[in-house]
């Protein structure tokens, strides 16, 4: 299968940072399909020569174990190719339709990895020179929209020219291994249906902990939040697979219709509840790993005063036969204690104790990053005779150790996915519409009323009353188990 891959914003962070060692990757490890095609395009002239030195030393910059050497960058260099556009001039777009043409790959992915105020117009011409054939993708990066009615906007256009199927709306914490694996662990297992319900589960808890700061990326970090930076995709999007119902067969729509019925049953928030369930924070100076950080309002480019949320945590609920009243939790921050992800499935606790000292819940510890893998916590006896002492014992397993080379990063699986046509890890737009919709009063809340914002020192685990909202219902974050 030939295909072209075509990154608008061929120059950007995004794609020398990411997308290019992700694709790099891919051809390292034999996954890129042969006959590809790498085209990028920005406003500046320079040669395809002069786009593949870019590249190479735009590669030191990326950990050394990913880092090409002199003999692989030069294989894949060959695929490297570089146009000039400006893409907001539809004059532009006719030059890149014939350069496509002149081959006729089987397959054209076009990654939008621009600004998201160039989609529409991108898209517009796109389709007025007629790239938007049925061998055409559309991938679109986040942030795809600033609250419902620009996404509403954004979609509309991309409807007007490409179907859905043709449309890849990337959410990264997709492609991740373990988020993947969550689908096996549920739908793959008997083991553990049965009991993915309220009568066996407490609590469940999902944090999206970042010990890294807003480093240079203030001014666009201080317009988004981390309600639109995480809750709103990364942290909506674990709770949709942890909570929908099973799909009848693994394709795209059928998951991505259970995952639709669940955001659609979370919850409204109003705003009493907003008040009492939503708590959002900034950093202050602190220490992370040891070293000394400035505080959210000293880092470049974010304005004085600021009042933007580094830290959200919020408890919800999803309203149906499965989960009602089970809470769930949801925790995002910058310069947290650690780089953690990981989501808490807390089960209940025996219905009748029979031994003598106590017993813990059992707990399911999805780990996303920095390990990749499951931790099942139980009880265990310790000795024997009529007074056994319990213990909490633990079955680790870690996907890195147990697939060492079979391991593959979120871009890469998300790229060779938009390569092939497989959607089942991207995102519908009603989907990312409903999600909006869930978290707009949120925002409408808070732009009423500037006075909630707490301040958290950096290195903690976010303001103490986070705590709080938990222990409410009588449970802690897992760290305080
Ligand atoms: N950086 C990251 O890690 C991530 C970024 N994102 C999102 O991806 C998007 C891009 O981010 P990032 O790469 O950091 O941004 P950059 O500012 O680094 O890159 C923007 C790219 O778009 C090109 N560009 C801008 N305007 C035009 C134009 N009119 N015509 C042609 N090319 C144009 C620029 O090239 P030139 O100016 O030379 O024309 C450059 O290649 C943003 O929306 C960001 O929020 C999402 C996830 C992670
Ligand atoms: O989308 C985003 O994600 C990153 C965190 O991604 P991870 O894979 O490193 O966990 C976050 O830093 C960034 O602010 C946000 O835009």
């Amino acid at each position: 299968m030939s295909f072209d891959l075509v990154f608008f914003g061929g120059t950007g962070d995004l794609t020398w940072r990411k997308l290019m060692p992700a694709l790099f990757q891919a051809f390292r490890h034999g996954k890129l399909p042969e006959g590809g095609r790498i085209l990028a395009v920005a406003r500046d002239d320079r040669s395809d020569e002069a786009y593949r030195q870019f590249i190479h030393d735009r590669f030191a910059e990326v950990e050394s174990s990913k880092r090409p050497s002199d003999e692989e960058f030069a294989r894949f260099a060959a695929l490297l190719h570089y146009r000039r556009m400006d893409l907001s001039h539809p004059q532009d777009y006719a030059g890149l339709k014939q350069w496509l043409d002149a081959r006729g790959a089987d397959t054209a992915v076009l990654y939008l990895a621009t600004s998201p105020y160039l989609f529409p117009v991108i898209c517009e011409q796109l389709g007025a020179v007629g790239l938007n054939g049925p061998q055409v993708r559309v991938v679109l990066e986040k942030p795809l929209g600033h609250d419902l009615a620009s996404a509403q906007e954004i979609n509309r256009v991309v409807r007007s020219v490409f179907s859905e199927r043709q449309a890849f709306r990337i959410d990264h914490y997709l492609g991740k291994p373990s988020v993947q694996n969550l689908m096996a662990l549920r739908f793959a297992n008997a083991l553990f249906e049965p009991l993915w319900r309220r009568e066996s589960i407490a609590n469940i808890q999902i944090t999206l902990a970042e010990s890294i700061g807003v480093g240079t990326r203030g001014d666009f970090y201080d317009k988004t939040g981390a309600l639109r930076d995480m809750v709103q995709n990364h942290a909506l999007q674990l709770l949709t697979m942890i909570a929908m119902e099973p799909p009848s067969t693994n394709d795209a729509d059928a998951i991505r219709d259970e995952k639709l019925k669940v955001l659609r049953s979370l919850r409204p928030f109003t705003p009493e509840s907003v008040a009492r369930d939503v708590l959002r924070g900034q950093y202050k100076a602190g220490n992370v790993a040891g070293q000394a950080v400035p505080g959210y309002l000293d880092e470049v480019k974010v304005p004085p005063g600021s009042l933007c949320e580094t830290f959200v945590a919020l408890r919800t609920e999803v309203q149906n036969w499965r989960w009602a009243g089970v809470p769930f939790y949801l925790r995002t921050g910058k310069r947290l204690a650690a780089r953690d992800a990981q989501i808490v499935i807390n089960f209940r606790e025996v219905p009748h104790p029979i031994f003598p000292s106590a017993s813990l819940p059992n707990k399911l510890v999805i780990k996303l990053q920095p390990e990749d893998g499951l931790e099942l916590h139980l009880m265990a006896a310790k000795g024997s005779g009529p007074s056994e002492q319990l213990s909490p014992v633990k079955l680790d397993l870690d996907f890195d150790r147990a697939f060492p080379s079979e391991r593959v990063g979120a871009y890469e699986r998300l790229l060779l996915d938009a390569i092939a046509g497989r959607l089942n890890l991207f995102v519908r737009s009603d989907e990312q519409e409903q999600a909006w919709r869930w978290v707009e009063p949120i925002l409408d809340a808070w732009a009423r009323d500037a006075t909630g914002l707490r301040t958290y020192a950096a290195g903690s685990w976010g303001p103490a009353a986070a705590s709080a909202l938990v222990a409410r219902d009588g449970f802690a974050w897992a760290e305080e188990q």
